[in-house]
């Protein structure tokens, strides 16, 4: 498994080794000894999750203000721009973000730590998203950040309009958002 680092600290790429033949590919796609050899940290996945969108759709920036959630994330069908927000107070990265393109030929997977909004936006004509979670899904603590904040100026990389769900078209500006410390 090859790590790649981010502009942010906490926010690693994974590559996992890919063996192809005339079959076509296998990878191990979670090993928790090599995921803690590799990264350094040390946490228990307690929920998988897998999320079909059509292109356009635009799922988050979401976070749990208790039982945050760490998230291992990956695309197994078609592209997706994926990104994290550190909101937590007293990072040095504090408001910044992080995105890269995750999709079915890189097979790369982004760490996403606990204390960070979560979103991202499909390329593809659809896609499949799946994520392991470090704590359980919660939604009474569940809140949504803006995708367009502009103090936080994510660059989506993607042009049309993104479709957005109900509870995301209410998203809080970062200044207005519930935080972590
Ligand atoms: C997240 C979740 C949802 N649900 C149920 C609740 C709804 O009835 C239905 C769709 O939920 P929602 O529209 O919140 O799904 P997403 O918009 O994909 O939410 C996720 O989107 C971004 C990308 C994230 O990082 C979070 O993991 C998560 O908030 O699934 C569950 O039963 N368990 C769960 O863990």
């Amino acid at each position: 498994m090859k790590i790649i680092p981010t502009n942010i600290p906490d926010v690693i790429i994974l590559e996992p080794k890919v063996f192809g033949d005339s079959r076509g590919f296998f990878f191990e796609s979670f090993n928790q000894l090599a995921f803690s050899k590799a990264t350094g940290l040390d946490v228990q996945f307690v929920q998988d999750n897998h999320s079909r969108s059509a292109k356009g759709v635009l799922r988050g920036l979401h976070y749990q203000i208790q039982h945050p959630q760490g998230k291992l994330v990956r695309v197994t069908h078609g592209r997706v721009f994926d990104v994290a927000v550190d909101i937590r107070r007293s990072s040095p990265t504090f408001g910044q973000w992080e995105g890269v393109e995750l999709n079915a030929e890189n097979h790369r997977q982004l760490w996403v730590p606990a204390g960070f909004a979560h979103g991202f936006v499909v390329l593809s004509d659809s896609a499949d998203f799946l994520y392991k979670t470090t704590d359980y899904y919660a939604p009474e603590y569940e809140r949504c950040i803006a995708w367009n904040d502009p103090a936080i100026d994510i660059n989506w990389q993607y042009d049309g309009e993104p479709q957005l769900s109900g509870k995301d078209k209410q998203g809080l500006l970062l200044k207005d958002a519930e935080l972590f410390a």
